[in-house]
């Protein structure tokens, strides 16, 4: 197969793509530039496509000996993944700016310009197994559970899946660092890239406060409607939230308070207790099947609600067209923000690590 490796700099798409090679595929390394400024490329920033990453995509591609370049996709990563960021936000949610880089970038743009190329299949180092029997997709958590990916690639289409290759499903990180240093691969010791790869300093409160400015509105009492403060915009909070809500009333009842809902047209932050911050049940839409087949009649499943924990047994329930799902939870979960993936797993132990569907949480109660 001809390939196409995304090498983002890092020790993991450096060993997917020379597993890639190993295979016998035909590859070709490409780095993204991503960078919020179009057509720069960030110099000494911690996150991703500063000069240095591409450098070392480059440096891991000739010990490979693979053909290699650099796409500038910055102004469809700035309008498809980092407008789209704030605007969730301004809009009262809370989104997840990797799902959408993998459904947006990585999996359309990148794979859309490949296919038109000639290439056959888009490489990543996700952490994720995937494998397709009889041009049907079934992606599963990876063997190493503090590295799965799933979560974040569970959006992605059946049609994006069948050009997908993730060689490093079955691996465990500290394997593939081992495996980089045995092929002289010099990002081995390349320390993980954490958090919003826009927002290096992690500072994501002062970089939407920078792009919204101040859009103030009450914190209010979620049971009693007392007005407890004021705040500067919804897209300071996010469902769950303790930290920070700049209350300074204690609760009557002495225990912490909670970010319950957003109401960006008001600019209402609602507030209340942990139990209150408690869901039974979950809709979510825009559904994605990665079998093609949407769930049919109440179906038992584990939901996850965020990219790390919110786990849960639950019920799903998918409307007529196969775009809705309801999941009632076997267990309350808290934190449960709008805009969120919600993502089902099979629910046996066995198979339990199969992704049978995925869709953007509208709704809690
Ligand atoms: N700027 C980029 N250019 C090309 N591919 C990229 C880029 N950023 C990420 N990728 C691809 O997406 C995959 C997952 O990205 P993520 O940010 O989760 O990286 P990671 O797990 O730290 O992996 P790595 O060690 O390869 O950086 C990478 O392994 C790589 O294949």
């Amino acid at each position: 197969m001809r390939v196409l490796a995304a090498m983002s700099g890092g020790v993991d798409s450096a060993v997917a793509a020379a597993r890639a090679v190993e295979a016998g595929h035909d590859v070709t390394g490409v780095h993204l530039a991503l960078s919020a400024k179009p057509g720069t490329l960030r110099t000494g920033a911690r996150g991703c496509c500063t000069i240095e990453d591409s450098r070392d995509a480059r440096r891991a591609a000739d010990i490979l000996g693979i053909p290699f370049y650099v796409w500038d996709f910055a102004e469809r990563f700035t309008e498809e993944v980092v407008e789209t960021f704030v605007g969730e936000y301004a809009a009262g949610r809370t989104p997840n700016p990797c799902v959408t880089c993998n459904e947006k970038i990585k999996f359309e743009a990148l794979l859309e310009k490949a296919i038109a190329l000639g290439f056959d299949a888009v490489c990543t180092g996700h952490y994720a197994r995937l494998s397709v029997v009889d041009g049907v997709p079934e992606l599963r958590r990876s063997a190493d559970d503090h590295k799965d990916q799933s979560y974040v690639l569970a959006s992605l289409t059946p049609e994006q899946l069948r050009h997908a290759m993730f060689p490093l499903g079955s691996s465990r990180k500290p394997d593939v660092r081992e495996e980089a240093a045995e092929r002289g691969l010099a990002v081995a010791e390349k320390p993980d890239s954490h958090d919003i790869c826009f927002i290096p300093d992690g500072d994501t409160k002062k970089f939407l406060e920078n792009r919204l400015g101040e859009r103030p509105g009450d914190l209010v009492d979620a049971e009693t409607g007392a007005v407890l403060g004021r705040h500067t915009g919804v897209h300071g909070f996010t469902v769950g939230q303790r930290k920070g809500l700049g209350i300074d009333a204690p609760a009557a009842d002495g225990k912490p308070r909670y970010v319950l809902s957003l109401e960006p047209v008001s600019g209402t932050v609602k507030v209340g207790s942990s139990q209150e911050l408690s869901v039974s049940t979950i809709d979510a839409d825009r559904a994605i099947w990665p079998s093609e087949q949407p769930l049919t009649g109440p179906t038992e499943c584990v939901v996850q609600v965020r990219a790390h924990g919110g786990m849960a047994p639950a019920v799903a329930e998918v409307d007529s067209d196969g775009d809705a799902v309801r999941m009632s939870l076997r267990e309350p979960l808290t934190g449960v923000a709008p805009g969120q993936v919600a993502v089902l797993y099979s629910p046996d132990a066995e198979a339990g690590d199969v992704v049978l569907g995925s869709a953007k949480i509208s709704a809690t109660a």
